[in-house]
C-alpha cells in the first residue's frame, strides 16, 4: 500500500494525521484495516482480474503486489488465502503482495478520484500521488491515454524489460514507476517482511525516500543498475530504502543475480528452491567425477559417499573423508576384515571384558586376542553406542576393480582339460599323442615347452591340457579357489580296469563339479576288455551313452594312436555343451599353473588366462608378488605379445615365486599392482608373526625393558595340591621392584582350554607340573599364543622365571617337520655326488631345510638339504606331487625307497619336563 496515498485517504476521512510517517494508536489502525483498506481491497480485487488479459496481468500484479502496507500487516495475514494470484505466478509470498497490492489499487483508485478536491493539503505528495495513481489506474482501469502516461511508458520501458524479460512492451504503461518501488519487500522473506512491517516508522520513512527516487531508475537501464548498486551498498540506517530498489527493478534478473552473489542464502522462493536442488544434484555429480580404478583405496570411496556430498565439498579432496565422518569419527570404528576384541574395546574406551561379556550373550566365546569379523564388531558396537564403518582394504578394492572389469561381451574360449587316472594306464601316452596332432607343431621354434600346460590346435577344435601330476595337486589347486578345469579325461587301461586311483580321480573331478570324458586306453593289448572297464565305471555313476548312461566314452590305443582324434572331437563336444566363454577386452585374469625361479630369468610362472587378454607390459599381481609382464612365452617357447582366454603361457616380471593355484591379476598400474602384494605380504607375514604379540617367558625381558610388563601372571597347574602352594608361594617371592610375579589362576589336573582361553585374555603364562595337555588345548594355545609349559620340579620351573626376568633366559629348538619325499631314483652326478629322484609325498621340501633319511623307518641320518631342483633349475620348496631332484649334505648313500623327512628347527621356549 502506498503510504502517501494511504495517509490521503485517511486525512480525507478526517483521521487526525499529517502525513505518511504519522503513527495511529492500535485502535485507530485496528479501525483503518476494517473499514478503508478493507473497503479498499474488495473495490480493487476483481477490477484488475476482469479487465486484464493473459499474463500481463498477472505479472503485473505481483510485482505491484509487493508492496505491503505496513500500517496493516495482520489483515495481509489474514487474507492469504482467497489470493487468486497465488497460483499465477509460483512465488511465495505472491498472496500477500497481491493483497497488498489491491488495497493499494484501490486506494491509488480513491486517492485519484478524491485528490482533485484536496489538492491544497499536501501539493508536492499529491502529485506523487497522481503519478501513482495515473501509472497505477491502468491496472485498475487499463486506460492508458493520457500523453503523460505514454512518456512515462516510454521511460519505463528499459524498467520493464529488465523487469522479467517476459513482460511484453505494450504493458509498459502498466507498469509505472510506482510499481518499481511497490514491490520492494518482495526480495524479502516472509518473516522478515512481518518484521519489517512492524517497525512501521522506518519502513515508511524508506517508503516516501522511494516516491522521490523513482524517476532516476526510469531514466536508463543502466542507470537503474548503477542506482541498485548504489542502494545495495546502503548502510543499516537506509536499508529498507536501499533494498528495496534492488528488488524494484527487477524481480526474476535480482533471483538470478542474488543467487549468484550470495549462493548460501536461499531464496524463500519455490523456484529458487527447486533451482537450489538441481545446483546440489550437479554438485552431487560432480563429486562422482575422477573416479578412477587407481590407487582404489581411497578413490572407491568416491562413488559409495558422492552422492550425498553436498555444495560444501566442492574444491575438497576427494580422498577426504566426507564431513559427516570426519565429525562423527570418534563414535565410528573403521575395521577393515577383523578386528580383535582388545583393540575393539579400547577403541571404544571400554573393558575387553564388557567386550567379551556381550560377545558370550551373543553366544560368541572369545577371547581378548581374537578376532571378530566387521558384522560381530557392528553388533557389539552398537550395543556401545559406536558405529563400525567398513573400510576398503587393498582385497576390497580389488574385489571392486573386478567387479568393474566384469560385463563385457562374452566370447566362446577352448576348453581347458585336465587327464587323470592310475598310475601307468597311458596318461603321458595320450597326452603326447594328442601334441602331435598339434597342428603347431612343427612351425618355427615350436618344440613343446614343460611349462605345466599347454595348448594343441588340431583340426577339431582348440584345446588347453593342464599337465598337473595328480589329481591331488588338482585339488591342492581347487582349495585356492583355482578351479580351471573345464572337463577331466579320465585315462583307464582297458586291461587293466578301475584301480584305486581311477576312483580317487573320479572323486575329485566329482567334487569338483567337472564332467568326465572316459578314455579306455590301451585297446591295442590282448586282455583288453572294454565293457569291463564300462561296466567298473558304471558301478561310479559313470555310465557310458550307449548303455544309457550320460558319460562320453573313447576307446585309444595311446601307443597305436588310435582314436586319438575321435577323442578330441570328443572333447570339443563335451565343451560345446558346457557354453565355455569368456570376455577377452576386459583386462586378463588368470591362475598360476606352475611357478618357479629361473636362474637367467628370475622368478617365472606358467600363467593360464582365464579372462581377457594378457599383454606384454602389463601390470599384474599374483599372489602375494606382483610385476610387470616383462616378456612372454607360449608353450612352445615362442615370446608372445598378447594371449588370450584359454591360454597358458610363461610369464617373467615377477617379483617372486608365487603358488600353483595363485591368483593372476592384471591392474590398472604398478601402484595398485605393489600397494596389493604388499597388503598381501604384509598380512602372510603378520600371520606368521602373529605370535609374536603374546608374553612369553622367553619375550619377558624384552617386554621388561620396554615398558610394557610390570607384573608376570602366571596360571598354575599340577598334579598334586602340595606342588601348587609351594610354586604359589616360592613365585610371589621371585617378585623384584621392576617386576612382580602374580598367580592368576592354580588348579590341579591337566591345562584345559579355559585355561588358555584365561591366560590369553590376561596375558598369563601357563606352567604346569606332571600335567601334559590335550591336543585340542595344545592347538587352542598355539592359535591362541599362550605360552605353555611343563616341569617335573618346582625349582626349574623357578629357575627359568628367574632368568626370564633377567634375560638369561636360553632359547631352545624344536623341529617342525614340513615334509616328506620318496626316493624314485637315484643319479650318481660327478664331483657333486648323489642325487635322490624324488616324489614329494606330502607336505613341502624346502632348499632351506634340514633332512633326515629314514629307511624303512629307521633314521640313518640327519643332515642339510644341498640342492633341491626341479628340471635342472634350482628352487626354494617343492610341494606335494611335484617332483624334484634332492641332495643330502655330506650324505651320498642314498637308495630308491628311502624317505626323506624335511624340517626346519624354530626357536621355542625353554621347556624342562
Ligand atoms: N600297449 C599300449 N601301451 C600303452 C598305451 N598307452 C601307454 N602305454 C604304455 O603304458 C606305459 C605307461 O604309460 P604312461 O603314459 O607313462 O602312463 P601314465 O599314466 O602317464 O603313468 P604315470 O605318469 O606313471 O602315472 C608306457 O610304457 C606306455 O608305453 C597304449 O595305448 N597301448
Amino acid at each position: 500500500m502506498n503510504s502517501k496515498a494511504l495517509a490521503d485517504k485517511l486525512v480525507a476521512k478526517g483521521y487526525a494525521i499529517k502525513g505518511p510517517s504519522s503513527t495511529v494508536d492500535e485502535d485507530v489502525a485496528d479501525t483503518i484495516r476494517k473499514t478503508v483498506l478493507r473497503q479498499a481491497n474488495v473495490e480493487l480485487a476483481e477490477k484488475p482480474i476482469a479487465a486484464d488479459r493473459g499474463q500481463a496481468p498477472v505479472q503485473r500484479r505481483t510485482t505491484v503486489i509487493r508492496r505491503r502496507p505496513k500500517t496493516a500487516p495482520e489483515e495481509v495475514a489474514a487474507e492469504q488465502p482467497k489470493a487468486g494470484d497465488e497460483e499465477e505466478r509460483p512465488v511465495p509470498g505472491a498472496a500477500i503482495p497481491s493483497m497488498e497490492r489491491s488495497e493499494k489499487e484501490s486506494l491509488i483508485q480513491k486517492a485519484v478520484e478524491t485528490s482533485p478536491a484536496e489538492a491544497d493539503q499536501e501539493k508536492q505528495a499529491e502529485r506523487i500521488a497522481e503519478h501513482g495513481d495515473e501509472k497505477d489506474a491502468p491496472h485498475v482501469i487499463l486506460t492508458p491515454t493520457s500523453e503523460r502516461e505514454t512518456e512515462m511508458r516510454e521511460a519505463e520501458a528499459p524498467i520493464r524489460t529488465e523487469d522479467a524479460g517476459e513482460t511484453p512492451e505494450t504493458e509498459a504503461a502498466e507498469s509505472p514507476a510506482f510499481e518499481t518501488k511497490q514491490f520492494f519487500p518482495e526480495r524479502k522473506p516472509k518473516k522478515e517482511k512481518e518484521k519489517e512491517v512492524e517497525k512501521k516508522l522506518p519502513a515508511r520513512k524508506g517508503l516516501a525516500r522511494v516516491v522521490g527516487t523513482i524517476a532516476i531508475p526510469v531514466e536508463d537501464d543502466q542507470s537503474s543498475q548503477r542506482f541498485k548498486k548504489k542502494v545495495a551498498r546502503t548502510g543499516p540506517a537506509g536499508k529498507v530504502a536501499g533494498e528495496q530498489p534492488v528488488a524494484a527493478v527487477v524481480t526474476p534478473v535480482t533471483e538470478d543475480s542474488a543467487r549468484g552473489k550470495k549462493k548460501g542464502k536461499r531464496a524463500p522462493g519455490a523456484v529458487e528452491e527447486e533451482d537450489d536442488r538441481r545446483q546440489g544434484k550437479g554438485a552431487g555429480k560432480k563429486g562422482k567425477k575422477g573416479v578412477k580404478f587407481t590407487h582404489f583405496g581411497a578413490d572407491y570411496q568416491a562413488p559409495r559417499g558422492s552422492g550425498k556430498k553436498g555444495r560444501r565439498d566442492k574444491g575438497r579432496d576427494k580422498t577426504m573423508p566426507p564431513a559427516a565422518e570426519m565429525k562423527a569419527s570418534k563414535r565410528r570404528i573403521k575395521v577393515f576384515e577383523t578386528i580383535s576384541v582388545a583393540e575393539l574395546a579400547s577403541r571404544m574406551k571400554v573393558k575387553a571384558s564388557e567386550v567379551i561379556a556381550k560377545l558370550m550373550s551373543l553366544g560368541v566365546m572369545a577371547t581378548m586376542n581374537q578376532a571378530v569379523d566387521v558384522d560381530t564388531a557392528m553388533l557389539i558396537a552398537t550395543d556401545f553406542g559406536y558405529e563400525v564403518e567398513q573400510g576398503i582394504t587393498e582385497e576390497i578394492g580389488i574385489q571392486m576393480f573386478e567387479e568393474a572389469e566384469e560385463g563385457g561381451e562374452m566370447q566362446p574360449r577352448s576348453p581347458v582339460v585336465t587327464v587323470m587316472g592310475h598310475v601307468d594306464h597311458g596318461k603321458t601316452s595320450i597326452l603326447d599323442a594328442i601334441r602331435k596332432t598339434d597342428v603347431a607343431v612343427g612351425e618355427a621354434g615350436g618344440i613343446t615347452q614343460h611349462i605345466g600346460a599347454y595348448h594343441v590346435r588340431s583340426s577339431a577344435g582348440d584345446v588347453t591340457f593342464v599337465d598337473t601330476p595328480g589329481h591331488a595337486a588338482f585339488t591342492e589347486m581347487r582349495s585356492r579357489g583355482a578351479q580351471i578345469t573345464d572337463l577331466v579325461i579320465l585315462v583307464v587301461a582297458a586291461d587293466d580296469g578301475v584301480m584305486d586311483q581311477t576312483r580317487e580321480a573320479i572323486n575329485h573331478a566329482q567334487a569338483a563339479g567337472v564332467p568326465i570324458l572316459v578314455a579306455v586306453n590301451k585297446i591295442d593289448k590282448p586282455n583288453a576288455d572294454i565293457d569291463r572297464v564300462k561296466r567298473e565305471l558304471s558301478d561310479l555313476n559313470l555310465a557310458p551313452e550307449d548303455w544309457g548312461g550320460q558319460t562320453v566314452y573313447c576307446e585309444t590305443s595311446a601307443k597305436k594312436n588310435i582314436g586319438i582324434d575321435n577323442l578330441m572331437e570328443s572333447i570339443q563336444l563335451v565343451a560345446e555343451m558346457l557354453e565355455l566363454k569368456a570376455d577377452p577386452t576386459r583386462k586378463a585374469k588368470g591362475r598360476v599353473v606352475e611357478a618357479q625361479l629361473d636362474k637367467g630369468r628370475g622368478a617365472v610362472a606358467t600363467v593360464l588366462v582365464q579372462e581377457g587378454t594378457l599383454n606384454r607390459g602389463d601390470h599384474f599381481v599374483v599372489g602375494q608378488f606382483s610385476g610387470k609382464v616383462r616378456a612372454m612365452l607360449d608353450d612352445k617357447g615362442r615370446p608372445i605379445k598378447k594371449a588370450g582366454p584359454s591360454i597358458p603361457v610363461e610369464v617373467q616380471g615377477l617379483s617372486g615365486v608365487p603358488s600353483a593355484g595363485d591368483e593372476f591379476l592384471v591392474v590398472t598400474d604398478e601402484k595398485m599392482a605393489k600397494s596389493v602384494s604388499s597388503a598381501r605380504a604384509l598380512k602372510a607375514r603378520e600371520m606368521e608373526l602373529g605370535a609374536t604379540s603374546k608374553i612369553s617367558l622367553d619375550k619377558l625381558f624384552e617386554k621388561m625393558n620396554e615398558g610394557e610388563v610390570q607384573e608376570l601372571r602366571v596360571i598354575i597347574r599340577a598334579d598334586v595340591q602340595g606342588t601348587l602352594e609351594a610354586f604359589a608361594k616360592a613365585a610371589e617371592e621371585l617378585s623384584t621392584k621392576d617386576i612382580k610375579v602374580k598367580v592368576l589362576h592354580e588348579g590341579t589336573g591337566t591345562i584345559t582350554e579355559s585355561d588358555i582361553l584365561l591366560a590369553s585374555a590376561s596375558e598369563a603364562i601357563i606352567i604346569g607340573f606332571n600335567v601334559r595337555p590335550t591336543v585340542k588345548v595344545k592347538d587352542l594355545a598355539v592359535r591362541e599364543n599362550v605360552d605353555v609349559r611343563s616341569y617335573d620340579v618346582i625349582y626349574h620351573a623357578l629357575d627359568d622365571i628367574r632368568n626370564a626376568m633377567v634375560g638369561m633366559l636360553e632359547p631352545t629348538f624344536k623341529e617342525d617337520v614340513i615334509g616328506n619325499a620318496e626316493i624314485r631314483e637315484i643319479f650318481h652326478v660327478p664331483k657333486i655326488g648323489t642325487i635322490a629322484g624324488c616324489s614329494v609325498t606330502d607336505g613341502k621340501i624346502q632348499r632351506n631345510a634340514s633332512v633326515r633319511v629314514l629307511r624303512e623307518g629307521v633314521v640313518i641320518f640327519t643332515g642339510k638339504i644341498a640342492s633341491l631342483r626341479r628340471f635342472k633349475d634350482d628352487v626354494k620348496e617343492v610341494l606335494t606331487g611335484y617332483e624334484c631332484g634332492i641332495g643330502v649334505e655330506n650324505f651320498n648313500d642314498l637308495k630308491i625307497g628311502d624317505n626323506l623327512e624335511a624340517f626346519v628347527l624354530r626357536e621355542v621356549e625353554a621347556t624342562l619336563e
